[in-house]
């Protein structure tokens, strides 16, 4: 379990993390997801120890990174792939980090081997690994010593698409054997397909967080109208807020609300559903819209 509780961290007159507080459970990949500079790396940067809170607390398990003894045996780590020593090769930086834990020099091949990092490649210094094959080195590091709970920064930036379902897929199958996972990302798709949990940061503060389900609840429903324009006015007589979107409307309502006010004013429905992951991309790019270096763009138009 990560426990983090009201953590803030200023750098000069500048709030990077601001009263932040979540948890992460046993058998759960959490998502941690916000726009650039949004404070994930260095929420995640105190969780490992390596910057220091204004005030607050993170913990792993009830203690704090630098009092867990030989912590990478509980705790995989990746912030930055780029990171590791340019001039050794992968083989050299895995045989170090097992020295360090106490493993067996054997960990180091089978870690190799289950980030899919040849023989020749792990022979070659990391200054010469492209960004993809620095993430699985920094994978392979993260889980050399067997731990029950990951905190990884971005880690698929740079990964091809195969990799990115590969990573998926060994993350999955941690989380479901009972691991802990934290992952951060600026990119809601990736983070939706494999998060069973969405934490939501912007401006160094929490905007939003639960289920994918539970975020969508907020999200409201899209309903597309023969007569888009008709619809409209009849939903802001019914007091609901309607906004156009993708050749119809977002409307804050559940789909059952719409559907009786579009009935009473006789109107025909095209199409009428729950925010899907439209409806929750909008959602982030609002909530994070401070944080955002480019507007939030509307799209669509009432027909
Ligand atoms: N050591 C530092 N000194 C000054 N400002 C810092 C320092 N570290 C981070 N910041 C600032 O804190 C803010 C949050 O940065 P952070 O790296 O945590 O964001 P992030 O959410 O991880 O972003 P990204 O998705 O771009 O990696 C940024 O504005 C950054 O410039």
């Amino acid at each position: 379990m990560i426990t983090v509780e009201h953590l803030s961290k200023t750098y000069g007159a500048f709030r990077a993390v601001d009263d932040v507080s979540f948890t992460c459970k046993p058998g759960t990949v959490t998502g941690f997801l916000g726009p650039n500079g949004a404070g994930k790396s260095t929420s995640m940067r105190i969780m490992a120890g390596l910057t220091i809170p204004d005030s607050g607390t993170a913990t792993i398990g009830g203690v704090r990174y630098r009092d867990i003894p030989n912590p990478g045996t509980q705790v995989g780590v990746l912030l930055d792939a780029s990171a590791q020593h340019a001039g050794r090769t992968g083989r050299e930086i895995l045989t170090l980090s097992a020295l360090t834990m106490g493993l067996p020099k054997s960990r180091v091949d089978e870690m190799l081997n289950l980030v899919s990092l040849s023989d020749s490649e792990a022979k070659r210094r990391v200054k010469n690994y492209s960004l993809g094959m620095r993430q699985r080195l920094g994978i392979a590091n993260a889980l050399m010593g067997d731990p029950k709970i990951l905190i990884l920064d971005e880690p698929a930036n740079g990964l091809d698409p195969a990799g990115i379902h590969w990573m998926r897929s060994l993350l999955r199958a941690y989380a479901n054997q009972g691991g802990t996972v934290l992952l951060s990302s600026h990119l809601l798709h990736e983070i939706e397909i494999i998060a069973d949990e969405i934490i939501v940061i912007g401006n160094g503060k929490i905007v939003a967080q639960g289920t994918k389900a539970e975020l969508l609840q907020g999200a409201g429903a899209f309903v597309k109208a023969a007569d888009n324009a008709a619809l409209a006015g009849a939903l802001a007589q019914a007091g609901l807020t309607a906004s156009p979107s993708d050749g119809g409307l977002s409307v804050d309502a559940e789909p059952a609300q719409i559907g009786q006010v579009a009935a009473a004013a006789g109107l025909a429905l095209v199409e009428l559903r729950g925010a899907d992951s439209a409806g929750l991309e909008e959602m982030f790019l609002q909530l994070t819209a401070t944080t955002q270096r480019e507007g939030v763009v509307t799209t669509g138009g009432v027909a």
